[in-house]
């Protein structure tokens, strides 16, 4: 059976496997009173952890998922990026597990209780973080261990001596634990009581479909499989078929209220530039000189040498930003994003994880130079062939803190990666802005981009334009800057690319066993070790830090300022963390930018004019995220 059902003013799409049972759809007015955190049941210590991270209304998947999967039922959640799935199966998963500890049940008499698989190291480390949050007032009833790095077969039995409660991993790692016999296969068929499968559409893309269909056979047909995903295809329906048995299928079509259908965030405002290949460092370059790309922002590369090249590049006009990909090794991938996510640095340039067009994880550039560490000779300390890790994701699922802008400076491979990415931003409801350079080369991407998207909502009665063209930049400000780009671009050879690219390698391999040892026991000096730091062997010129009055367009001046009194009426200036440090207080409470692009008639009028300030307030729109309301019949 299948049912539509609103949930927090959303329409959810509720869907009943049943054995040959043909699925059909109906809506109908939520009956009883919707269920916050507290009215579920779950255990007060999980409460409490959720009291303390001021989380105190559920998310609408939560809203539905939580009591599905507290009853024991099969599910499968396919929601919006950002919508809070980790939380809908962590919340029921940790209540079942410590009410069974209440009873006496606990890992070391029966084994592995719950497992959770993710694609990527990033993931494990990120559902492990959450899980060690949830539990803080559990007093260690309940053990949890990640396998979130390669460790040796020795390292790993020692690991597993004593079996945990909870295993988050990627697949690959669970195949490695059960070849070394850190794990009994055969023991799961006793013990395993929660299967979690998170970011779902991807585990088979990531290369793990012969580890997961091996495992497959151990699990007990009793034990609860869950499986979530922001995007659906023909994978999920495989590893549905794989593991589930008989699941109620979620789809939640929005989560701030509206039901048609999209699958973006509506707090995500999506703008395309159109400009040739060629032109996206000056395009870039404006964006950022003009700071209409709004703090904190990630911004993607297709390639490791793209990322150093547009860092080099930016650097010498003194934006300084740093560089994440999966050639560093995993200490510095990890402090990068802690970093960024306390607001150290305000720029990250990702290099996407090629997986999403099912590359081989090796980072391809334009010499054919696959994987190769540029300027690093055989001989030397370190090995001339260092690929990629084939389990870095930075797109996927990874919970950025507050980024307001994602800049997709190069288009995705496909339309999936497109909605990842920029689901990094406008996450909990909060707003963001996603802007893509487009290039003619990426037309026909961006079309099947807009067809998919729109043709989503149309399929619910709402046609509209997806991806508007970027309103505030005009050619005049992007070719002022031309004469300096094109400078500076001379000087940022692939030579300096690839022997930048090899210092900054160099310097984190180096860095990474230090700085597991040393953050662990001194977290606060995280600020030490700065990742945005500049790398040119050319000192940035002074004169290139500012655009002089000359060259300034009033055009896109007047939208500048208009977007940044907008961000500065919200106290939004600054990152969070550098606020705090200035002024020595707690940060505030997160409720998203204002909306800085809908600029009201005045604000347009001015702007084509080309007005040099702009009088009057700034046109601040709240937004605040879902609340979601009791509603009684
Ligand atoms: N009930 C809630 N109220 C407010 N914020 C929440 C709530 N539940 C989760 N969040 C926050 O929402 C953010 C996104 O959650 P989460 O990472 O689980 O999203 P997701 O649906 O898994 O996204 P993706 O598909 O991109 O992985 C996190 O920062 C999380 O802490």
């Amino acid at each position: 059976m299948v049912g539509a059902e609103r949930v927090g003013g959303e329409m959810a799409r509720v869907e009943h496997g049943g054995k040959g049972g043909k699925k059909e759809m109906e809506e109908e007015e939520e009956e009883e009173e919707e269920l916050g955190f507290e009215e579920m049941g779950l255990d007060p210590q999980l409460l409490r952890a959720l009291r303390k991270r001021k989380l105190a209304e559920p998310t609408p998947i939560q809203v539905k998922a939580i009591p599905l999967i507290l009853e024991g039922k099969d599910v499968v959640a396919r929601a919006k990026t950002g919508s809070g799935k980790t939380l809908s199966y962590l919340l029921p998963l940790l209540h079942k597990l410590l009410a069974a500890a209440a009873l006496g049940g606990s890992s070391s008499s029966t084994g592995l209780r719950a497992l959770v698989l993710v694609p990527t190291r990033e993931l494990c480390q990120q559902v492990y973080q959450e899980i060690t949050s949830l539990l803080e007032h559990c007093g260690g009833t309940l053990r949890v261990i990640q396998l979130a790095t390669t460790m040796s077969p020795a390292t790993l039995k020692s690991a597993m001596a004593r079996i945990p409660d909870i295993l988050v991993a990627t697949p690959a790692r669970i195949a490695e634990c059960i070849t070394h016999n850190a794990l009994i296969p055969s023991s799961l068929q006793t013990s395993l009581s929660t299967l979690v499968l998170d970011e779902a559409d991807l585990l088979f893309s990531y290369g793990y479909e012969e580890d997961l269909r091996n495992l497959s056979v151990h699990v007990p047909r009793s034990c609860q499989c869950l499986l979530m995903s922001a995007t659906s295809c023909p994978d999920v329906d495989k590893l549905k078929k794989l593991v589930l048995h008989n699941p109620v299928t979620l789809t939640l079509a929005e989560i701030d209220g509206s039901a048609d259908g999209s699958i973006v965030p509506k707090s995500v405002q999506q703008f395309s530039l159109e400009c040739s290949l060629r032109d996206k460092l000056l395009y870039a370059l404006s964006l950022f000189k003009y700071e209409l790309i709004q703090k904190k922002a990630l911004v993607f590369v297709n390639t490791i040498d793209g990322g150093f090249r547009l860092k080099l590049f930016l650097e010498q006009f003194g934006i300084k930003s740093a560089v994440l990909n999966g050639e560093l090794p995993q200490n510095s991938r990890q402090h990068i994003l802690q970093q960024f996510n306390l607001g150290l640095f305000e720029y990250l340039i990702a290099t996407d994880d090629g997986k999403s067009h099912h590359s081989t994880g090796k980072d391809e550039d334009d010499s054919g130079n696959a994987g190769t560490v540029p300027g690093m000779q055989a001989g030397k300390k370190l090995s001339k062939k260092v690929l990629t890790d084939t389990e870095f994701g930075v797109v996927r699922g990874i919970d950025f803190k507050n980024v307001r802008t994602v800049l997709n400076f190069d288009m995705p491979f496909t339309v999936e990666g497109y909605i990842h990415r920029i689901g990094r931003t406008g996450r909990a409801g909060n707003a963001g802005i996603a802007i893509s350079l487009v290039s003619p080369q990426d037309e026909d991407l961006v079309t099947q981009i807009k067809e998919e998207l729109s043709g989503d909502a149309e399929g619910q009665g709402q046609s509209k334009a997806v991806i508007a063209p970027f309103p505030l930049l005009t050619s005049t400000a992007v070719e002022a800057l031309r004469y300096r780009t094109e400078d500076v671009m001379r000087g940022v050879t692939k030579l300096v690319v690839r022997e930048a690219r090899a210092k900054e390698l160099r310097i984190e391999i180096l860095n990474s066993e230090r700085l597991k040892a040393h953050f662990e026991e001194n977290p606060t000096d995280l600020e030490l070790l700065k990742h945005d730091k500049v790398l040119s062997k050319v000192h940035p010129s002074a004169h290139l830090k500012t655009i002089p009055d000359y060259l300034r367009d009033p055009a896109t001046e007047a939208a500048s300022h208009a977007v940044n009194l907008a961000r500065a009426a919200m106290g939004l200036t600054q990152s969070s963390y550098i606020q705090r440090r200035k002024k020595n207080k707690r940060p505030r409470t997160d409720s998203g930018p204002p909306n800085a692009f809908s600029l009201n008639s005045k604000w347009r009028k001015d702007l084509k004019r080309g007005a040099r300030s702009v009088r009057g307030k700034a046109p601040v729109s709240t937004h605040t995220g879902k609340k979601h309301k009791r509603r009684k019949r």
